[in-house]
């Protein structure tokens, strides 16, 4: 693969990026000049006589003075710029990395291993020596053309006093950074093929420091056999990097040699020709002031950053191929008003595995109905809803909204249209308006609709005892913050999806929303939205049938396909599976077992059918 390090300094702008190529430039051609000024000052020196001595010397020694400073003032100069341009570089690396992330339209192609992996390697993140920025590669690069440029100008001088010296140390001189490019290659490949026992090394250094695992290290006396298997993994990733170690110190005195014995093949030369005649001591001075900076230039770009960012620049380029750029939005778009979802025929697999989980299911959400999906564990229920949601496309058949397949709509418009609370909801660290409002992050904020789907979540009571209300932070690491229970933040998340309907979603899914509430919380918050849904099409995902039992019709997943549906009188009706199920779950009530069917008293199975509503 090909990879262009300098790519990423291009955030860093013109300006900036001609100042530090400059002030690189100048520092890399300062031996080639220190070389000159030398040999100039001590030229000037042979043969002046005392008193005019002075006069001779002024000018080089001025120019050799000028040198020193200017070679700390660009020091000074540079650093600040340089880490300048490797912060822009990098953000914008990872600006661009992340938005790419988080504009696949869909999340099969995120969910393979190798993407996560990819992701990690890609996010300018080092978590060990061996990785680096995009801009340490870029910046190596830069240093490494200026270095070229420098190393030509000292062979230059070098050859205006000891033409015959320039092979001599030139070859020799190129040969070692080569070589030394190599021996860290390898020492860099030996780290990484080290890294998988790093990670499991890792594991055990989190948990025991994590409080989760705390409990176990001393309920068990987990504590020495976990340090044990630390010990372990580190010495298998450390071993052979420590022979790795072991080599490329031989391989770095070697060098020290091989550069001492080239220097003495022109230094003993270059002074005995001086002390005999044949040549200037100004010349012979300037000879070795060049000759070391031809080594020294060798070192002016680290390899490691080169080698370090292309893993990194590697990754990124196999990104660009794999996740697609932010889809347009699709071509359509939905009618205004109430609208049908239609699944048709529709067949799943995860990518990469071969159960099909959806078999050629076909189903209708009318506006305003709620629908109810119950079924075993693993049936597919949050699968059809993922897909619902556009964050899967089927293997076959299609989903339409108003008629319109959603892969026309396109997933920006089709998520307007949809409000989703997943199973696995997220908890952000952000205030408790904040976390709701997410539901349209892309609008202003609306107040009403902000109060409407608290009061229609249940969340007024909690608000209430917020310290600072909708602005508390929803995180006790943050100031002012405080911890929510799971209950209470199903219901932040409820009212996230509901503001979202307020804004105009005319879908409202919900996988498992009231799991973590109490009976009586749960059977208002769905007294309420059952009232007031309108036109909006509710999909329900639950395990508490005492809950799903208000639906207008529910329908039994089992292999992928819709065994039974109707309302809850019907299946009963039926004797089917879900009479079953719901016969279990009420047995289990009655034995005090089960938490999933209490509710008030004229709610559980088994003791009434009516629903009542409470204020
Ligand atoms: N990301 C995934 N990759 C591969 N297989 C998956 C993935 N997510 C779910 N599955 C598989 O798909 C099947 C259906 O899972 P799904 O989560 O849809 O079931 P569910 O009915 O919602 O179960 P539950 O009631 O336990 O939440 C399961 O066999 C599961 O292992």
């Amino acid at each position: 693969m090909r990879i262009v390090f300098l790519r990423p300094l291009r955030a860093a702008g013109p300006v900036l990026l001609t100042a530090l190529l400059t002030l690189l430039l100048l520092q890399a051609l300062l031996p080639a000049a220190t070389a000159l000024a030398m040999g100039e000052l001590v030229g000037r020196v042979r043969g002046v006589p005392g008193e005019e001595l002075w006069q001779a010397v002024l000018w080089p020694l001025l120019a050799f003075t000028g040198l020193l400073l200017g070679t700390h003032l660009l020091e000074c100069l540079t650093e600040p710029l340089d880490f300048l341009a490797r912060a822009r570089a990098d953000g914008d690396h990872r600006r661009r990395l992340l938005l790419r992330a988080a504009s696949t339209p869909t999340l099969e192609v995120l969910e393979r291993p190798g993407t996560r992996q990819l992701l990690r390697t890609a996010a300018a993140d080092p978590e060990n020596w061996t990785e680096r920025k995009p801009s340490d590669g870029a910046v190596a690069q830069l240093r490494l053309l200026c270095a070229a440029v420098g190393f030509g100008a000292s062979a230059v001088v070098l050859a205006g006093y000891a033409w015959w010296a320039v092979p001599v140390l030139v070859v020799p001189a190129v040969a070692l950074r080569v070589h030394f490019g190599r021996s860290i290659s390898a020492f860099v490949r030996r780290w990484l093929a080290g890294t998988g026992a790093w990670d499991q090394m890792m594991v055990w250094a989190s948990a025991l420091a994590s409080g989760g695992a705390g409990k176990d290290v001393r309920v068990f006396g987990l504590g020495e056999w976990m340090v044990g298997r630390m010990r372990h993994h580190l010495l298998e990733m450390f071993e052979p990097v420590w022979r790795e170690h072991i080599r490329h110190l031989w391989r770095c005195l070697a060098h020290g040699a091989v550069v001492l014995a080239v220097l003495l093949c022109v230094f003993v030369p270059a002074a005995s020709s001086a002390a005999g005649g044949e040549s200037t001591v100004a010349a012979a001075t300037a000879a070795l002031s060049a000759g070391w900076s031809l080594f020294t230039l060798a070192e002016y770009c680290d390899p490691r950053d080169v080698v370090g960012a292309r893993a990194c620049l590697e990754a990124t380029a196999e990104l660009e191929r794999l996740l697609p750029v932010r889809p347009a939005a699709g071509a359509a778009d939905l009618a205004e008003g109430p609208f049908t979802v239609r699944f048709e025929d529709v067949s799943f697999r995860y990518p990469g595995t071969d159960r099909t989980v959806l078999d050629r299911l076909d189903l209708e959400i009318a506006p305003g109905e709620l629908l109810a999906i119950v079924g075993m564990n693993g049936a597919g229920k949050s699968t059809l809803i993922k897909l619902l949601a556009g964050l899967y496309t089927p293997t076959s058949g299609r989903i339409t909204a108003g008629g319109t397949d959603l892969a026309d709509l396109g997933p920006e418009t089709w998520r307007r249209h949809v409000s989703m609370v997943f199973q696995d909801f997220v908890r952000y660290e952000l205030s408790a308006a904040e976390n709701v409002v997410l539901g349209r992050a892309d609008r202003p904020r609306d107040e009403q609709a902000l109060a409407r789907a608290a009061a229609d979540a249940g969340l007024s009571p909690v608000l209430q005892r917020l310290p600072a209300g909708w602005d508390t932070p929803l995180a006790r690491s943050r100031t002012g913050g405080v911890d929510l229970s799971g209950g209470q933040w199903q219901q932040i998340v409820l009212a996230r999806a509901l503001y979202a309907v307020h804004s105009g979603a005319g879908l409202l899914v919900l996988d498992e929303p009231t799991a973590h509430l109490d009976v009586r919380t749960e059977f208002d918050v769905f007294a309420r939205l059952a009232r007031r849904r309108g036109d909006t099409g509710v999909v329900l995902i639950s395990h508490r049938l005492s809950t799903v039992r208000q639906a207008d019709r529910i329908v039994l997943l089992d292999g992928g396909r819709i065994t039974e549906q109707g309302t809850h009188d019907e299946l009963m009706a039926l004797g089917g599976t879900y009479a079953e199920m719901f016969h279990i779950q009420a047995e289990r009530f009655r034995r005090g077992y089960d938490d999933r069917l209490d509710g008030p008293p004229d709610d559980r199975p088994g003791t009434a059918t009516t629903q009542g509503e409470s204020a």
